[in-house]
């Protein structure tokens, strides 16, 4: 599968200037893409706009060639965010949230150390670690390709970010996923990506 965004443009405002211009990017099915650049460029706008969350001012994303606004069902691509708080319902139960992406497999759960006992709990009685292994379990849902992480493990420990990179990555792989990594570390996208960009 191949996402790409071609020649896009965006401004958040009509009488201000475009946050982004002419940008053309794409990702494929196994390729793990980082994305860098200095604060405010637009690489969190980038993201929403490859997930469908934003319209193109100008250009189009394309995944395998139709645009990604005009398929049904469960969307191949999916967007991870830096704050796991904003990306869940604060009135459903874990098991609930968790359930959004499609069925999970017991042995993702554990490996992403997500324990029984949370899934019966609301959002705002686990810490921003925990709410974002759930966060990752549910993007990983059956119907992903394409997995959009965007600043996904700034606000982890490290213990926390090896152990959830660690179970994508082989995610990834055995699943022949495109990952695109927005990070400001070089040694993570050095680490982790087959490739990198800056904005
Ligand atoms: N909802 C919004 N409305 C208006 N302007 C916005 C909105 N969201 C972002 N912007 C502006 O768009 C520009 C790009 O922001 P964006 O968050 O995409 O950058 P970024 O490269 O991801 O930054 P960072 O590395 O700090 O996360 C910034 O100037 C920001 O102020």
């Amino acid at each position: 599968m191949r996402l790409e965004g071609k020649s896009l443009t965006f401004r958040y405002r009509k009488d201000r200037k475009p946050v982004l211009e002419g940008i053309t990017i794409s990702i494929e099915s196994g390729e793990r893409l980082g994305l860098a650049g200095p604060s405010g460029r637009g690489k969190t706008t980038l993201c929403r706009l490859l997930a469908g969350y934003e319209t193109p001012t100008s250009g189009e994303v394309l995944l395998d060639g139709t645009p990604l606004s005009a398929r049904k069902g469960p969307c191949p691509v999916q967007l991870l965010w830096q704050n796991p708080e904003t990306a869940v319902d604060p009135r459903m139960r874990m098991d609930r949230v968790l359930a959004e992406g499609g069925p999970v497999a017991p042995e993702l759960l554990e490996a992403l150390g997500i324990e029984p006992d949370w899934l019966k709990r609301w959002p705002g009685e686990l810490s921003g670690g925990e709410l974002q292994r759930f966060c990752l379990a549910r993007a990983l849902g059956p119907a992903t390709k394409i997995l959009l992480c965007d600043e996904m493990s700034a606000m982890l420990d490290y213990i926390t970010q090896a152990q959830l990179w660690e179970v994508l990555l082989a995610e990834a792989e055995r699943r022949d996923l495109g990952l695109l990594v927005v990070s400001h570390s070089g040694k993570l996208l050095e680490r982790v990506c087959t490739r990198v960009i800056t904005l």
